[in-house]
């Protein structure tokens, strides 16, 4: 609780003068508040009993003048309390999304979306309300020690007495105030979990409606609100003791002190007007009694929220530059991986021992299954994390040596889900250089090819995409990022995924860009999708973290079982018709299916003729776990993945499969339900086979039927 009160003061501190203004108009209201009570000793004792109405008017001429005084100035006090408590509220707010901005990619892996928000939302409007109640506090505080004061020069025993009596009313917060602390902390938690789980469930409804998953949201959904109602009771309850107890104790001593004055009074040993005032200032103190405990609760949970803004303000970028970085000077040679290892967490290893060497001006493209570590490299060219081992290195240069913001400047990066912000399209494109002109814009937008689209549009450039870019196609908002990426005109391009998104149609005509954009440039890819780097000058083929094969595409496919050859051919073989709507696979391709591995061409062919061509958008299921199984699938582009229940009925990701892959085989011996579900990850077109058209096939060739039969038992 100190910590937070030190928090605060030093946030006035640093407007001086404000906070010294504030104080002295405070101290004038306090003058006059504690004046109040006591101007009845005045009044009886000094004006009415000795009738001098000359004193009596002045006394009451001096109240009524106190009176407007106070009510002038304390207005000026509202107007600039006002002024700076929002300072101040606003400064933790820039403080909080400025150290957002400054922390690394794992502070994003570690800490959840809504547990963020959730401390802008709860916990920084917890001390905005409280920031907002300081003078009250103040004069509750003050007050009390004035008043304690102004009863000891009145009647010293009884002072001695109601001072006694005092720690009676902070038995409560002496009492509840930890418990009450760690509640309210604990609802705070709870607060943030209750906002992830919330956000979660939002982005995750098309999941859920596949899934049909609501019943069990909601169970869990009660469960949290079972936990909450029991911390917010208990959190509430340890409130309302401090306030309870507060007020008993306030209650006995205005009973003690009222009995024994009246009882001093009587004999002669207080006068009526000291009685009359003393009176005053006790009913004065329970209701400043009365504020600090009201204000208590507020106070708990400042501090509380200010624990957790402490622990976001407290953290540490884990890339940050170093006190001797220096500017990345102009990309001259090469971009050198020298003996890098990583992993996102400890005793885990992403990339192990990677040492390549990428000339400037080649394009190199990174190929490998989900999981290898592809994006782990653009991570670590990023500088988005620092590698355990070994370095990253520019023209020479560790690029830990360098300052970020040189080394991003360099940079150009595309991202398979492009984040297009609420705005125009102009101001989406100019994110990638903030100073671009309005020429250099359109330059950027006619090389990613999006210029004429853009001006067909009613409000042209400046047509705001909607959120997320959802008015958008996906192809136009990938447009819009590549014109963002090259508008700084950057040395380095990085592609990650950029068109594995995108349907076959589109991907063909942004590669097209692609490859006359990256003609000049140094560029760096990232893809699952052989034909995507099929052009690259050199590929490196990862498995699990290591460089297994490197090369261009010619000698890489001249390797006998290279992994790289074998991809090739499970992702060839496949030809789109013009639309990209339909698709036929050639026998030899087939061939490389186990089931029909056994086959004769003329079969194959025949066979190749009755496979159906499907595609579904990102984010679908197409296979529920327990469906009767009537079909074979083949995975032409697109990556889905594989989901198995498993004992509590949830739902857990055990593969991800990708272009070429296949699944269903056995749908097409015999009707065995489905032992997975399957979901779509992108767009993904499948060509599928039915196993009516399979069986009426396969009895015209018997010796087929024999040997599949024999093969499957
Ligand atoms: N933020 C992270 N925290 C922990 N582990 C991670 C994180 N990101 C990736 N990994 C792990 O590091 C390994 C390499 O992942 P990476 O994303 O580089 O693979 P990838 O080849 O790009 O896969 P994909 O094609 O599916 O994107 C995987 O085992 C992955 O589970």
């Amino acid at each position: 609780m100190l910590s937070f009160v030190r928090s605060v003061m030093n946030s006035f501190v640093q407007y001086k003068l404000r906070t010294a203004l504030l104080l002295a108009a405070l101290l004038v209201e306090l003058a006059y508040e504690t004046f109040m009570p006591l101007s009845f000793k005045f009044i009886v004792d000094f004006a009415i009993v000795p009738h001098r109405y000359g004193l009596l008017l002045l006394i009451l001429g001096l109240m009524v003048t106190g009176a407007l005084a106070s009510v002038v100035i304390g207005i000026y006090r509202d107007r600039m309390f006002a002024g700076l408590g929002s300072r101040i509220v606003t400064d933790y707010y820039r403080r909080m999304f400025g150290k957002l901005q400054s922390l690394s990619a794992d502070y994003y892996h570690r800490v959840n979306g809504g547990d963020i928000v959730s401390r802008f939302n709860n916990d920084l409007i917890s001390i905005d309300a409280f920031i907002m109640l300081i003078p009250y506090a103040i004069l509750s505080v003050l007050g009390l020690l004035l008043n304690v004061a102004v009863l000891f020069v009145l009647q010293w025993q009884l002072a001695l007495l109601a001072v006694i009596g005092l720690p009676l009313c902070l038995i409560g917060p002496k009492l509840f105030g930890q418990k009450a602390y760690d509640a309210s902390y604990k609802l705070k938690e709870e607060q943030a979990d209750i906002a992830v789980a919330v956000q979660e469930n939002v982005s995750a409804q098309p999941v859920i409606k596949a899934f049909g998953l609501q019943p069990l949201f909601i169970r869990r959904f009660d469960d949290r609100m079972d936990r909450y109602r029991s911390l917010s009771t208990r959190s509430s309850f340890t409130n309302f003791l401090i306030d309870r107890t507060t007020n008993m104790g306030t209650m006995i001593l205005n009973l003690t002190t009222i009995c024994t004055g009246s009882i001093l009074a009587f004999f002669g040993f207080l006068s009526i007007g000291s009685l009359l005032a003393f009176s005053a200032i006790l009913i004065s103190l329970s209701y400043l009694v009365a504020a600090i405990t009201w204000l208590a609760p507020q106070f708990i949970q400042a501090t509380t929220g200010m624990q957790r803004i402490r622990e976001l303000l407290d953290e540490r970028p884990s890339v940050a530059d170093d006190a001797q970085a220096a500017p990345l000077p102009p990309f001259e040679r090469t971009i050198e991986f020298r003996d890098v290892s990583f992993g996102y967490s400890v005793g885990q290893r992403s990339l192990n021992a990677i040492s390549l060497t990428i000339p400037k001006g080649t394009y190199a493209a990174f190929v490998g299954a989900s999981g290898s570590g592809k994006s782990t490299i653009i991570n670590l060219l990023m500088r988005f994390y620092d590698p355990q081992h070994g370095a990253v290195l520019y023209d020479g240069t560790d690029i830990r040596q360098t300052t970020l913001q040189s080394l991003r400047s360099r940079i150009g990066i595309v991202f398979q889900e492009s984040f297009l912000f609420r705005s125009s399209i102009r101001e989406n494109i100019r994110l990638g250089k903030p100073e671009a002109t309005d020429d250099e814009v359109m330059e950027a937008a006619r090389s990613a090819e999006i210029h004429d689209f853009i001006m067909s549009l009613p409000d042209g450039y400046d047509t705001d995409v909607g959120e997320r870019g959802g008015r958008l196609s996906g192809g136009q908002r990938q447009r819009v990022a590549i014109a963002r990426a090259i508008v700084r005109n950057p040395a380095i391009l990085i592609l990650d995924e950029a068109t594995s998104a995108l349907d076959p149609a589109t991907e063909a005509a942004i590669n097209k860009t692609l490859q006359r954009l990256t003609a000049t440039r140094t560029v760096i890819s990232v893809t699952h999708r052989l034909a995507s780097a099929e052009h690259a000058d050199c590929i490196y083929v990862l498995h699990q973290g290591e460089i297994a094969e490197q090369g261009s595409h010619r000698q890489l496919l001249q390797r006998p079982d290279g992994r790289y050859k074998q991809s090739w051919q499970k992702q060839t073989g496949f030809d789109f018709s013009d639309d990209g709507y339909h698709v036929e696979v050639r026998a030899e391709r087939l061939k490389l299916f186990p089931i029909f591995s056994d086959m004769d061409d003329a079969f194959l062919h025949n066979i190749s003729r009755f496979f159906a061509t499907e595609s579904y958008a990102n984010d679908r299921t197409i296979i529920h776990e327990g469906d009767p199984g009537d079909k074979f699938y083949v995975i032409v582009r697109g990556k889905v993945e594989v989901m198995k229940k498993d004992g509590l009925g949830d739902s857990k990701r055990v593969a991800v499969l990708s272009d070429g892959d296949f699944f269903g085989e056995v749908a097409l011996l015999r009707n065995i339900p489905r032992t997975a579900t399957i979901h779509t990850l992108t767009p993904v077109v499948f060509i599928t086979l039915q196993r009516e058209f399979f069986r009426d096939l396969i009895e015209q060739a018997p010796h087929l039927a024999a040997l599949l039969e024999s093969r499957s038992k």
